[in-house]
Order: structure tokens, then sequence, then C-alpha cells
């Protein structure tokens, strides 16, 4: 197959270059930017000296409909919104890492987003692409919705509970932790590294964009669940998020049960590792893989149960659950490519 990676001089596009050029099914990548033309990519990522003759292409839809099997955005909001609709009816499929077709109501995306949205129809007609809870949506997909780094984690923390109806629907409150490069490349005065080295910083207090994306998701597992408490807070380290996630049963149980219920409902989820009694994931545990590590323990004094879950945010969190969609959109086992150990220490 031939694939084209637009946003390909970015974090999230250097990633799903570094996935891609190896995939058995991919013959060719092309890679494309809005603001070089014709250099080298290794101009921009001399990591790949040797590894990578491509040179960077302008953004031309005609072009990319002659030559792209599948296109990845890789793209800052808004970007997506322009540049998708101009695939519909085409025979692009199209995977976009960005949160602009992630949810269905236009008018959430532009009050959380704070810009404008796609036309509904086209919202419509995105498949969310949770790949461990939608597969046979993301098997017919032609425009597809990459979760975000947050939601992936905590989605995939809670999913189990909430769809057995057994936590108080109102109980959620999630506290999440992040590395600096969920940023992107581009340094900002709140990423660079005297800001972040030796500090914790919590921010979009009640305001960030994946709340209503992680909303939308619990709702359509148990409809009874409308509102979670979400904070994110950014961390001294390149890659990572940990979602501690703090929900009441509503009913006593124990942890080996709730472990067994997590083990059979993931059963046929090659990415999700559950961790033992008593033994909970760190960030560093699936740093470069695909991989999202749940612990969780009951608090028998409180009737709370703590979840913790686990993602590297450019490979679960973005290109790599971005190429587990590709995988199963076009038939291939959904591992290929991706079934590799994470990088320790
Ligand atoms: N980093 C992460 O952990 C995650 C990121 N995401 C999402 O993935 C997307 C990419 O993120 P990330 O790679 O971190 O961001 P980066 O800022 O690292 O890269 C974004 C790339 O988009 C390109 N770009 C900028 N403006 C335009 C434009 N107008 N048209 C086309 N391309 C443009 C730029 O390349 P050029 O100038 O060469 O065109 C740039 O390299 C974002 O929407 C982000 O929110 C989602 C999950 C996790
Ligand atoms: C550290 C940091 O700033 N992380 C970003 C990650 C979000 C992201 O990637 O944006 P979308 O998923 O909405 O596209 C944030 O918290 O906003």
């Amino acid at each position: 197959m031939k694939v084209g990676i637009v946003g390909a001089t970015g974090y999230g596009g250097v990633e799903l270059y570094r996935i891609l050029s190896n995939h058995p099914h991919v013959d060719e990548c092309i890679l494309y930017s809005s603001s070089e033309m014709d250099v080298p990519y290794t101009q921009s990522f001399p990591h790949l000296n040797n590894l990578s003759d491509h040179r960077l292409k302008n953004i031309d839809v005609e072009e990319m409909k002659k030559n792209v099997d599948v296109l990845f955005l890789a793209t800052p909001p808004g970007v997506s919104s322009k540049l998708s609709p101009q695939f519909i009816n085409s025979d692009v499929k199209i995977i976009d890492l960005s949160g602009d077709l992630r949810l269905k109501q236009k008018s959430v995306y532009e009050q959380w987003y704070k810009r404008e949205c796609v036309e509904e129809e086209i919202l419509e007609g995105a498949v969310y692409g949770l790949s461990e809870l939608n597969k046979v949506d993301i098997a017919n997909a032609q425009l597809l919705a990459n979760p975000g780094c947050f939601p992936t984690a905590t989605i995939l923390g809670l999913a189990p509970v909430v769809k057995q109806k057994l936590i108080d629907e109102k109980s959620i409150i999630v506290d999440a932790k992040t590395g600096v490069s969920g940023a992107g490349r581009n340094a900002s005065p709140g990423t660079h590294y005297s800001e972040v080295n030796e500090n914790v910083k919590i921010y979009k207090v009640h305001e960030h964009q994946h709340i209503p994306e992680i909303e939308q998701a619990l709702h359509n597992l148990n409809d009874s669940i409308s509102f979670i408490s979400f904070n994110t807070h950014l961390m001294p380290m390149t890659r990572g998020i940990m979602a501690t996630i703090y929900v009441s049963l509503t009913e006593t149980t124990t942890t080996e049960k709730l472990l067994d219920l997590y083990n059979e409902f993931y059963s046929n989820s090659p990415f999700v590792r559950i961790r033992k009694d008593n033994e909970f994931p760190s960030t560093r545990e699936v740093y470069g893989s695909n991989f999202c590590d749940i612990g969780l323990k009951v608090d028998e004094r409180t009737g709370r149960i703590t979840i913790v879950a686990v993602i590297d945010n450019l490979m679960k969190g973005a290109a790599g659950q971005a190429v587990q969609n590709f995988n199963i959109m076009n038939g291939f086992e959904e591992t290929t490519g991706l079934y590799f150990a994470p990088i320790y220490p």
C-alpha cells in the first residue's frame, strides 16, 4: 500500500514514519509538509540519516488522490476540518490524529476547541477509532478519527466497569499526567526546558478539550454517564501518560473479581495488558510501545477503586493506535508492524 503522512515534520508524523517505514504491507511512504517543499526529510530529522531518502512534498489534494491509498493527518486542530471533506467519496482512506472529527456534535467541538467545526454530516460519517472498543466500524471506515492520548488511557481504564454498570455514574475522577512531547514539536513558554524540568504543573483546569471526548465515549458504553471530573498535569518527562482514576462501586466486590472482569473484557485485545493483584504499571514500562497497561485495586474502606492506566502518548496515544486502526481498516492482523517491546529502561 502507498501511505501519505501530512504533518510528517511533527512528533506524531515522525512516529508514524518510524512504524510505517518498517510495516510489511507498506510499499511507499509519501511525506507532506505545509511549510517545506522538496527538502530532504533528514533536514528536519538527522536521526533518520541513511534510513530515509525522502523529500518533503507540498500538499496537493489531486496528487494525493492519485498516489495515496491511506492518508494520515498528523496536523494541528483545524487542518483536518479543511482537508478531510475534500476526500469524501474518493478512494483514499483518511486517518486523522487530531481532535477535529472525534466529537459528534458541532457545537460541542466549537465550545471546547474554540474554533469552527466541519459540517455535522462529515462528523456523522467519521468513525471514532478506539481500536479495542469499535473494531467492526473501524474495519469499514473511510474517515477515521483517531482518539486523543488522555481519552485512550482513560476510556480503556474505565470501559469494563462502566459497561458492566458496576460504578456510581457521578463518581468518576481522573487525575492524569503527561510527558511534554504531547504538546508537539514547537516550543512554547509553558513547555521549554526550564519551565518543565524539576516541576509539575496542572493545566487547562476543567477546560481540557479531551473532557467531552471521554464523556462521549463513556456515555456510549453506559448512557447513565454524562460528566466526569478530569485534570491534566505536565511532568518532566518526554513521553508517557498515566491516568489515575477514582470511582465509587455500587456493590461490594474484590480486586480479584475486577481483575478477572478486566482480563475477560480485554481477552481479544493484544495491546491491553492487565497487571496482577497489587502490581501497578509505570509509564517507562510502555515507553515506545503500543501497549496500554492497567492495574487496579479496591479500597474496601471507602468502596472506591483506584485504576491506573498508562500509555506512550505518541504510540498508543497517537501514531501507534493510528497504525493499529490502519491494520484493522485494511484487513491486516491488528498487531502487524506494531508488536514490539517497550524501550527499557
Ligand atoms: N503529540 C502527541 O502526543 C499527540 C498529538 N495528537 C494530535 O496529533 C496532531 C499532531 O500533533 P504533533 O505531531 O504532536 O504536533 P507537531 O506540532 O509536532 O506537528 C504538527 C505538524 O503539522 C504540520 N502543520 C502545521 N500547520 C499545518 C497546516 N496548516 N497544514 C498542514 N500541516 C500543518 C507541521 O508541519 P509542516 O510545517 O511541515 O507542515 C507540523 O510539523 C495534533 O492535532 C495533536 O493534537 C494526538 C494525540 C497525541
Ligand atoms: C502536554 C500537552 O499539552 N498535551 C496536549 C495533548 C492533546 C492533544 O494531543 O491534542 P488533541 O488530542 O486534542 O489533538 C494537551 O493536553 O492538550
